[in-house]
């Protein structure tokens, strides 16, 4: 039986939906166009798409609108969650890649990396626990960002992020491709916890709720300026001690409640789409777009340290200055400096060692 070249298109068109984890074919590449067609949008890649994180942020990036091709990678099961989200009906064109051999083609034309692979804590342990397996994973994932999109904007999300970011840092400078306006760490989850918890508070609803969190993330690294909430707010000593304690050990409260079975992963990935989605409309040009993130800034005498920056087509375009601290903030602000100092310094010695 003879079929019309229409009909042979659709044939190819169907067993690209059927191959989802091929990497390079004339079947992806008809995929790439239909993407290009019929969803104008951006490339993004997730590294560690697979896990707790990977897996809704993948989702819900499947549903971003601003999206037209996303990579999904992970050294395992990145073909089965790319063929269950292949069958969604949104814009993105899915694909998957397993395992090293294929980081080169999960990356190559990317404009957004978003890394959240690594592993998680348990009960007992701190972020820094987690260095010594981390640290390594993200040294050559970025190793592959620096030569395959070494332009992409890299959102960092495997913890410590007070570390890795360094981390990236270096390899991005070693590989002589480093744009400190392009690499974030991620500590969105901070600041969508302070809303939440300072919304409960106040009695308003958490999305009429702005609370700025600076510093870095984790432990007293994590500081949230109360006296620059949005509505202007006021709280009394105890209300500033038990909002400050319970933003900062938010990620140890699902730790423990999660028992074993790791960390924040839902809560992480709404956070991490929230500040992916700012990405991509800072890349797409629009203006105002402000975000609290963990970047190279010249604020404090650190080189890396959290605050508002402003999006933009070239990834945190401005680094907004801390504004003015009450006297708990500017206590808390050295605390958080003198446990940052130390991250930030063994983050960079790990590849100058
Ligand atoms: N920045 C933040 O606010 C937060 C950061 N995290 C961190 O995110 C990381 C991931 O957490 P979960 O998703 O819960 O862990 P998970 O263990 O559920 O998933 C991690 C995924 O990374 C993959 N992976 C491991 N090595 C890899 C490699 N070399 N290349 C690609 N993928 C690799 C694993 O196969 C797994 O699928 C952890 O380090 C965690 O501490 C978690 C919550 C919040
Ligand atoms: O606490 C953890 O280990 C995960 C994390 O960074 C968070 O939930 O903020």
């Amino acid at each position: 039986m003879e079929f019309s070249s229409d009909a042979n298109q659709r044939i190819a068109r169907l067993a690209a939906h059927l191959q989802p984890q091929m990497e390079e074919s004339s079947i992806l590449r008809r995929a790439d166009c239909r993407a290009k067609g019929g969803s104008p949008g951006f490339k993004v890649a997730i590294l560690g798409a697979a896990g707790g994180i990977g897996q809704p942020l993948a989702m819900l990036m499947k549903m971003n609108p601003l999206v037209s091709v996303l990579h999904l990678y992970d050294v395992v099961n990145s073909p089965g969650v790319t063929a269950d989200l292949s069958h969604m009906d949104t814009g993105a064109v899915v694909r998957g890649f397993l395992g090293q051999p294929q980081l080169e083609s999960a990356l190559t034309g990317m404009d957004l990396v978003i890394i959240p692979a690594g592993v998680p804590r348990k009960p007992g342990m701190t972020r820094d626990d987690l260095f010594n397996i981390n640290a390594g994973i993200v040294k050559t994932l970025c190793e592959g960002v620096a030569k395959c999109c070494p332009n992409a904007i890299v959102n960092l999300i495997s913890n410590p992020v007070n570390s890795t970011v360094p981390i990236a840092a270096e390899v991005f400078k070693k590989a002589g491709t480093y744009d400190p306006k392009r690499l974030l760490g991620v500590t969105t989850l901070d600041v969508v916890r302070a809303n939440t918890f300072v919304a409960e508070v106040l009695g308003l609803d958490p999305r009429e709720v702005n609370v700025p969190v600076v510093g870095g993330h984790s432990g007293v690294t994590i500081l949230p300026l109360l006296s620059q909430v949005k509505p202007p707010s006021s709280f009394t000593p105890d209300e500033t001690e038990y909002l400050t304690n319970r933003i900062q050990n938010g990620g140890t409260e699902v730790v423990e409640a999660k028992a074993g079975a790791g960390s924040a992963t839902l809560s992480m990935a709404y956070a991490a789409v929230k500040f992916a989605d700012a990405c991509l409309r800072g890349l797409r040009g629009d203006a105002g777009v402000v975000e609290c993130a963990f970047v190279a800034s010249e604020v404090t005498e650190l080189p890396f340290f959290a605050t508002k920056v402003r999006l933009g087509r070239t990834g945190a375009e401005e680094v907004y200055q801390l504004g003015p601290l009450n006297e708990y903030e500017r206590v808390g602000l050295e605390k958080a400096k003198e446990e940052l100092a130390g991250s930030i310094q063994k983050g960079i010695a790990f590849i100058k060692k």
